[in-house]
């Protein structure tokens, strides 16, 4: 049979949606007046995205990148790859960009300069998960849902090798 791993919970449904709320509360206050655009990194960030882009209450657009570094492995192969580029320009925009998380840091320090350099009005960064302890470049990131330890994640759209995407909640793969 093949190899499936324990998932223990380590973040409820209820408490992620309710932090998901308050990033939504949040972030229409800090662009109040303004349109904002969503980016979000396909496949993990997609569920939070949707989640997101619902509690915000200033108009939102959206475009999606399809980026991947990690594959079937749980250690990043330093290799980041763009399988699909946004459809629309980004130029003049105020762009946040959603992230499922942010762990070694590579996939962000790698977009981060190629999107400034397509000229928007501002780019933040937004992630659902942030893993400080793994972090091997540093990437500013404004808005932050949940610090986890250095422990593999999975669900609410993190995956490992395809599987567990679809857990309502946040749990460790052992
Ligand atoms: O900070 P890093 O070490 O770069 O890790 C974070 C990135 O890794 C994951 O993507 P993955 O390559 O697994 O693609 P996926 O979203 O399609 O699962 C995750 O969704 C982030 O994009
Ligand atoms: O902990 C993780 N879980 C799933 N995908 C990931 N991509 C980077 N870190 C992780
Ligand atoms: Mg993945």
């Amino acid at each position: 049979m093949k190899y499936m791993p324990k998932i223990r919970e380590l973040i409820s449904e209820e408490k992620v949606n309710q932090r998901i709320a308050e990033m939504g509360e949040q972030i229409s206050r800090d662009y109040e007046g303004k349109e904002i655009h969503l980016i979000a990194i396909l496949k993990g960030s997609v569920f939070f995205a949707c989640e997101l882009a619902k509690r915000i209450t200033i108009p939102v657009t959206m475009d999606f990148m399809s980026v991947s570094s990690y594959g079937d492995s749980r250690e990043s192969s330093g290799i980041v790859k763009i399988a699909k580029d946004l459809d629309e320009p980004i130029q003049d925009k105020e762009v946040l960009v959603v992230e499922d998380i942010i762990d070694s840091g590579k996939t962000l320090n790698h977009l981060k300069p190629m999107l400034l350099s397509r000229g928007p009005a501002s780019l933040k960064l937004c992630t659902l998960l942030n893993k400080p302890e793994r972090r091997e470049v540093e990437v500013e990131v404004e808005y932050i849902g949940f610090d986890v330890p250095d422990e593999f994640v999975v669900g609410y759209g993190l995956d490992v090798a395809q599987k567990y995407r679809n857990l309502p909640y946040i749990g460790v793969a052992e």
